[in-house]
């Protein structure tokens, strides 16, 4: 790190105790970052670094809710309003019994630059709660919803706060809360929450949008080594909204998808993952990927095992945070593995991304890869406010295009910055100074 910037992250580190991940995620930015410092004094007058580190707002509030046999539970929920400098805070909101402040405040601080990177009016922020969504029926997760949009509605609208999903959280979670919205405010403010059904002003392709958005970035990063997905084994982690979007996409490119995951095992099946069938048991049973096997008998379910252990060509981690450290990277190395896109916010820890760096693997950090989610989160919001509804293929053209942009944004940065092919330095830079930029010019706020 250079430095100038060593203060700043023991500061960091200092009024943020115990938030690991939120640690993790600056350190990674300000290791870039400090390659610009000497070509811009102006961010260091203004103290631009001191400031991107602090979020605006931070909302902590109490979820009461009553389960389905009467009982009182009591959650916590969060929204960390982190930068709006390009637009109003947008980021999705996480139910998972893992959330606190750390990982909140870690998504929140990777959201800012990747909204950057899309070249779209948007700020960044994250939400969510340590409720636990697994096994709740759809009564409970209503009333869970209800509760917490009755605090976090004062917060919110579409020019001020814009919530969508992450783990947890789809356009079931979307629908209730954006119902309880319109409840409480009595004003049908549809660009106030994205990822909502196409039924009440969702967009076409926001579902499948960061699966997507991920696979087309990967084909630009393969491109530019004279390589393509044809032909190439893929393993996926996670079986949620990204795993199943990227494995399709993945597979319409050419790639063969032969491993996905989730929080019990995974499941090979050389002769290709069957998306449709996971798309069942997930979407539609909420159900467990051991399940996979008596459906498709090519498929075997490996229990309590990581997937990064089944050779690939490239890997897609699509699940949680830090799931690739060092010794899944080396593992991945060993076997071949010569690409890796995160679908996932920041699932590769600093050593990960160290071993694939030495070993010369291609690799897409999460907040440009997967930035297509957010992107069409953005074209979401544009349709709403102009009462639109795009076609499904117009969405999906303009999601390529942004994807492709943002490949070559990350590509030329990173040779400017003189890392060619680094693709972490390239979207933190690149970020980083549309951010900086827009904090100058709007004065010391
Ligand atoms: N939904 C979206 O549009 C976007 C999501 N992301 C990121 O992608 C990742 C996946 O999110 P979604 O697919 O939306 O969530 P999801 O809830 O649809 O699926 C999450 C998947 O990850 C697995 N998982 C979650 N926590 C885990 C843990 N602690 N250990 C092992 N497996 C675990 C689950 O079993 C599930 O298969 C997250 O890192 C999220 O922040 C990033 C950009 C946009
Ligand atoms: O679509 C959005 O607003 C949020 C997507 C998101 O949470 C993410 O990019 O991590």
């Amino acid at each position: 790190m250079h430095e100038t910037l060593e203060p700043v992250y023991d500061q960091v580190v200092g009024r943020n105790p115990g938030e690991v991940e939120f640690h993790q995620a600056v350190r990674e930015v300000l290791d870039s970052v400090g390659r610009v410092i000497g070509k811009h004094p102006e961010y260091a007058r203004a103290k631009i670094i001191e400031r991107i580190c602090e979020p605006e707002r931070q909302i902590t509030f109490r979820v009461a809710w009553q389960d389905d046999h009467g009982e009182v539970h009591i959650n916590r929920g969060f929204r960390i309003e982190f930068n709006s400098a390009l637009g109003p805070y947008k980021g999705g909101l996480r139910f998972h019994p893992s959330v606190y402040q750390g990982i909140v405040k870690f998504l929140g601080f990777e959201q800012v630059f990747k909204n950057a990177l899309t070249g779209l009016p948007i700020g960044g922020g994250k939400g969510g709660s340590d409720f636990d969504p697994k096994g709740r029926s759809d009564r409970e997760i209503m009333a869970f919803c209800q509760s917490f949009m009755t605090e976090l509605y004062r917060h919110l609208g579409e020019y001020t706060d814009v919530p969508a999903g992450d783990i947890g959280v789809g356009s079931r979670e979307i629908g209730y809360l954006f119902g309880q919205y319109k409840r409480i405010t009595n004003r049908y403010e549809s660009g106030v929450l994205t990822g909502k059904a196409e039924a009440f002003g969702g967009s076409h392709i926001r579902t499948e949008a960061t699966g997507y958005g991920a696979a087309f970035f990967v084909r630009e990063m393969l491109a530019a080594r004279g390589e393509s997905f044809d032909g190439k084994r893929v393993i996926v982690s996670g079986s949620g909204n990204v795993a199943i979007y990227t494995m399709e996409k993945v597979q319409e490119l050419g790639g063969l998808v032969v491993a996905c995951s989730d929080s019990d095992g995974y499941v090979v099946d050389e002769s290709g993952i069957d998306v449709a069938l996971v798309k069942q048991l997930k979407e539609i049973e909420r159900g467990r990927l051991a399940e996979y096997p008596s459906r498709r008998p090519s498929g075997k379910h490996i229990a309590q095992r990581q997937v990064w252990e089944v050779p690939c060509d490239v890997a897609m981690p699509s699940a949680t945070q830090n799931e690739i450290t060092g010794k899944e990277a080396q593992l991945l190395v060993r076997n071949g593995c010569i690409a890796v896109g995160e679908g996932a916010n920041m699932p590769t820890t600093p050593e990960g991304i160290g071993v694939f760096r030495e070993a010369g693997v291609a690799f897409a950090p999460g907040k440009a890869a997967n930035a297509g989610g957010v992107a069409t989160s953005a074209l979401e919001m544009q349709q709403n406010a102009s009462r639109d509804s795009w076609s499904r293929e117009f969405t999906e053209q303009r999601l390529e295009q942004i994807m492709v942009g943002i490949h070559a944004r990350c590509y030329a940065t990173a040779e400017e910055y003189g890392v060619p092919g680094d693709y972490t330095v390239g979207a933190n830079i690149a970020g980083f100074i549309q951010v900086a930029d827009a904090m100058l010019a709007l004065g010391l706020v």
